[in-house]
């Protein structure tokens, strides 16, 4: 007894617009599907693109092209006897439509449109494609002359329907019609399809694969069925990275899950599951009351036998526990990746970061070191695409060469310079940059920018006589910020100078550039504790949306995991900008400037984006949160000092450091989070008089109770 079948699913490293890539890349793991034996395989959401392809899906070219890499799949004879469900967008009376396209030997069974669109944080599929008219409904759909020859017909199903095989039947979904209250698998399983794919293209956020895992799950525990999700992997284009994690379930129980982070481009997973546990599952006349009640879907039958051959002598797939990474272990390797593609794909030669001896470069090092340590792994497990991409990048011209540790590598790819100034830098940071530097293996400089700052300096002195002071030497708030400020741009300056020529200075053979790396925190940015168009300006930011208490949670983790004991001291240290000079009596630190603490500027940033709460919301909810801590009194402070400072430092985010997207509460406002950058004035605006009332209300009803 038993009705058999093995399943595939794929994370694929897809890159928006390379087509020929991403065709190969499909090819490849549809071949690897049926090596394995599988009888169905699924890729992720718009493969045939890329899913970050964002304005480029309204060029007609783009469908064009898409039809192009349609036809190569469907004239490849190699790839038949197996369904293949590829995603790709079609263009279909006039509207675009985000698409899945069900293939059989060569032949076109169905196209399904995305029922629901993704448009909310980084998502704008509206922007670009409609969404389909409507669950249940099916049109036909015109074949292109080069399609239609191929597939003997003009005419294809477009829609909404549940694919009947001869043997089973199997509905579909698209990536966020999972996440909507009224997701398509709940009908469809009434309507008895028994297997359920979803290709999706969801990025990575710390914390995140819980949910998505949940649902997936929690999908087929109640409706019975098996759930084949698949998802694109890696930096496809920009800020985004997709964190594959492509999973086969049954009933709400693991087959088969791939990695969440891996430098493979394709990775097929697959699992044999038991038609008939999802029958024996469906069992309770209660699902058979809603059934009765439930409108019959539209089918397109498939004369196709999907299980397996009973003489197959298949077993199922043992159940697994889902594989969830901690917060820091996936700050380890979500950004490494990112940076991986990201470096290949440029086709720059490596990396430079100022280093500065204070946690937050340290951990943008310690992740380039990270990114190394992936490389190793890789190429430890035979992976040849790595391989050709670190012989082009790091081997300086050696035929052959290979590293043969993270350090090896970690000295050709990454360059550190720590940038001082005599008054202000101490020698503790100067020193754990170097020793860091030297444990992770970077090619480390010491520089000293007096010189550059002094040249500065005098300019303006020279041009009108003014003498600019900082305040401990009795200057106005002005000149301590502006000199200050020339400190922080000139090491940006440098930053890209040392960047442009250091391969020159190692003598790699057709020098090539390096990609300056900043290291500006999600917390400092939310707050505007950084200088406009200093260090933090580069080329690429991994933990622009990172918080300090992350990277914190990470660096103690990577003390341990990556066997660097130097690591502890930069936990341990006060963090400082080191730009004002320090005295017996005076050292500038970062939370006494800032008017608070990291924790706290962690707190208002998820009450902001991830609750959407304004000041007065906040205020309100903080009145319950922290009523054991602070007064109404304090707490309408500190929720108007946040704000006060966010409203005026909002139009630093305009020109932030593209950064890899990793927390719900970013405030990037070039994609993520999209404000005003000119505020009405926060301290005087109608929210904060409606908090004064409010104290004032609740402090005159504490002294009426006492
Ligand atoms: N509404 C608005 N829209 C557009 N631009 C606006 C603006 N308001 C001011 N501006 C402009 O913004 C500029 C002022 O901002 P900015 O130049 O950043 O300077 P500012 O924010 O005044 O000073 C930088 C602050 O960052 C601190 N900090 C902490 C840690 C590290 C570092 C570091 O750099 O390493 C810096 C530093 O101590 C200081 O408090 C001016 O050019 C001003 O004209
Ligand atoms: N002395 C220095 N040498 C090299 N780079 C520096 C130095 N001081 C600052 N930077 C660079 O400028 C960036 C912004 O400076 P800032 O003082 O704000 O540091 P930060 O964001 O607190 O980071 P860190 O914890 O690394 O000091 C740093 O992340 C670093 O890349
Ligand atoms: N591509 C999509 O539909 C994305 C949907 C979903 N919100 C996610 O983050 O996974």
């Amino acid at each position: 007894m038993g009705r058999l079948v093995t399943l595939a699913t794929t994370n694929l490293n897809q890159w928006a617009l390379d087509w020929e890539g991403n065709l190969n890349r499909i090819k490849e793991s549809i071949s690897i599907a049926k090596s394995k034996g599988a009888r169905l395989r699924v890729g992720p959401e718009l493969e045939v693109t890329g899913y970050g392809c964002l304005d480029h899906f309204l060029e007609l070219d783009l469908y064009d092209h898409a039809l192009d890499s349609l036809l190569a799949i469907l004239v490849d004879r190699s790839l038949d006897d197996i369904i293949i469900d590829v995603g790709m967008p079609f263009m279909h009376r006039g509207n675009r439509y985000n698409c899945r396209c069900i293939i059989l030997n060569g032949n076109i069974k169905l196209i399904r449109p995305k029922l629901y669109l993704a448009n909310d944080g980084n998502y704008r599929e509206m922007r670009y494609f409609i969404p389909w008219k409507g669950p249940r409904h099916v049109e036909e759909f015109k074949l292109p002359p080069k399609l239609a020859e191929i597939q003997g017909s003009r005419f294809v199903p477009i829609g909404d329907a549940i694919l009947e095989f001869n043997d089973t039947s199997m509905g579909i979904e698209t990536c966020e019609e999972l996440f909507t209250s009224n997701a398509p698998h709940i009908q469809q399983a009434l309507a008895g399809a028994e297997i359920f794919s979803n290709a999706s293209a969801s990025h990575h956020e710390l914390r995140k694969l819980d949910k998505r895992l949940s649902l997936i799950l929690e999908a087929c525990k109640k409706a019975g069925g098996v759930y084949i999700y698949a998802n694109q992997s890696g930096c496809d284009g920009d800020r985004l990275y997709y964190d594959g994690s492509s999973l086969i379930t049954v009933n709400g129980s693991i087959v088969a899950q791939s990695s969440q982070f891996s430098l493979v481009d394709v990775e097929v997973a697959t699992a044999v599951v038991d038609l008939d546990d999802v029958a024996s599952h469906r069992f309770a006349p209660s699902r058979g009351q809603q059934v009765n009640k439930c409108a019959d879907y539209p089918r397109v039958r498939v004369e196709h036998d999907l299980l397996d051959a009973i003489d197959n002598m298949l077993v199922s797939s043992p159940l697994l526990s889902p594989r969830i990474h901690r917060p820091e272990e996936e700050i380890s390797l979500g950004p490494a990746a990112w940076l991986w593609d990201y470096l290949r794909r440029s086709k720059q030669a490596g990396f430079l970061i100022p280093l500065s001896g204070g946690i937050d470069s340290c951990s943008t090092a310690t992740l380039v070191f990270s990114m190394c340590r992936m490389v190793i792994s890789a190429l430890k497990a035979g992976n040849e695409q790595v391989k050709a991409d670190v012989q082009r990048i790091a081997s300086y011209g050696e035929d052959g060469w290979l590293p043969a540790t993270p350090q090896d590598l970690c000295n050709r790819v990454l360059h550190t310079v720590y940038l001082g100034m005599s008054e202000q830098s101490s020698q503790e940071t100067r020193s754990r940059a170097k020793r860091l530097a030297e444990a992770i293996g970077a090619y480390h400089q010491e520089v000293d920018i007096d010189d550059v700052y002094q040249a500065q300096k005098q300019l303006l002195t020279k041009a009108t006589g003014y003498e600019p002071k900082f305040a401990v030497q009795g200057g106005t708030d002005a000149s301590n910020l502006a000199l200050q400020n020339i400190q922080a741009r000139i090491r940006m300056v440098t930053s890209y100078y040392f960047a442009q020529l250091m391969c020159s200075v190692r003598s790699r053979p057709g020098g090539g550039g390096l990609l300056v790396l900043g290291s500006g925190n999600v917390d400092e940015c939310l707050r505007g504790y950084l200088t406009k168009y200093d260090c933090s300006s580069a080329d690429l930011n991994p933990i622009g949306s990172i918080s300090k208490l992350d990277l914190k949670r990470f660096i103690a983790f990577a003390e341990e995991e990556f066997a660097l004991p130097v690591l502890h001291e930069f936990l341990d240290a006060t963090p400082t900008a080191e730009l004002e000079p320090r005295s017996d009596d005076y050292v500038q630190t970062d939370e006494d400037q800032m008017g608070m603490s990291y924790a706290e500027l962690s707190v208002f940033g998820r009450l902001r984006k991830a609750q959407k709460l304004g000041p007065f919301g906040m205020f309100e909810r903080l009145l319950h949160e922290w009523r054991d801590q602070y007064s109404p009194r304090e707490i309408a402070d500190k929720v108007k000092r946040f704000h006060h400072f966010y409203a005026i430092n909002r139009h630093k985010m305009t020109t932030m450091t593209p950064a890899y997207h990793a927390e719900e509460y970013s405030p990037d406002d070039n994609r993520y989070d999209l404000r005003p950058f000119l505020y009405p004035a926060f301290y005087s605006s109608y929210s904060f008089k409606k908090i004064d009332e409010k104290v004032a209300l609740l402090e005159k009803r504490a002294k009426r109770d006492k």
